[in-house]
């Protein structure tokens, strides 16, 4: 579904990912693990189209990707949760889940099936999205992206700043939306229980580099877990 090869990022003069590959099959939900700092929001905004590489190839759904803007990569499948949420946090909570129907070529009102996949969030959709809780603003983040009914969603750092039994929570919801779509999850991640929870194949980035890919039955934590601390 979708598939990177020989991918080179760089700041300036400096590159920072080196030759990355790595394929999400359909279906399928992958983690790209790895410390502060090792690249992982430096991968995805190079699959988005935020920053350009240097060299190798992003196809989605057998097409290429490279040289395309990212609401271009928006309308081939392609949805992307930033790191940090990105809400608007003076529009409401429908108005946030609006503005994703914005890049949806195909529809004018938001799915009834967004608001059943996050309850709180029908109840909350005349709130301000500032005025949510950091766990609630996660999962609005996802509802938007959602709308623009993607073959392929990133989430970068979902977890970052939510506390332990909220991480619980929107791991449920990434289970509960593959089951109710058919939809490949590229998640980044630093906290391993959370990413057992949801992958189904765990990779690992070091300094810009992948070195380490396991399928998660019967995967290694302690290795991970090493990879991990510093
Ligand atoms: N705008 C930038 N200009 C120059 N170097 C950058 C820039 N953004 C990131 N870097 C460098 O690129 C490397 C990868 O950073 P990146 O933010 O992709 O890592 P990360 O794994 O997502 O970490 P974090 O979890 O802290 O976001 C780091 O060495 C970082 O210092």
């Amino acid at each position: 579904m979708l598939e990177v090869s020989g991918l080179k990022v760089s700041y300036g003069q400096s590159e920072v990912i080196h030759d990355v590959a790595f394929t999400a099959h359909k279906n399928e939900t992958l983690a790209i693990m790895g410390r502060n700092g090792m690249g992982k929001t430096t991968v995805f905004k190079t699959l988005i189209g935020i920053l350009k590489h240097n060299a190798g190839n992003i196809v989605l759904d057998g097409q290429e990707l490279t040289g395309l803007p990212s609401h271009a990569r928006v309308a081939a499948g392609l949805a992307y949760v930033p790191q940090g949420r990105m809400i608007f946090s003076h529009l409401t909570v429908l108005e946030n889940i609006q503005a994703g129907l914005e890049t949806a070529t195909q529809r004018s009102r938001v799915p009834d099936e967004i608001f059943s996949m996050f309850p709180v969030l029908q109840e909350m959709r005349h709130r301000k999205g500032g005025n949510l809780s950091g766990g609630q603003q996660q999962q609005l983040a996802i509802a938007r992206a959602l709308v623009s009914e993607p073959k392929v969603l990133l989430l970068d750092e979902p977890t970052e700043g939510i506390q332990p039994s909220i991480i619980k929570e929107i791991a449920h919801t990434l289970n509960e939306i593959q089951q109710m779509r058919d939809i490949t999850i590229v998640v980044s991640e630093q906290i391993l229980s959370f990413t057992l929870d949801v992958a189904d194949r765990l990779m690992v980035i070091e300094s810009g580099n992948m070195v380490h890919d396991v399928a998660r039955e019967g995967c290694d934590a302690e290795k991970i877990t090493a990879f991990l601390s510093v």
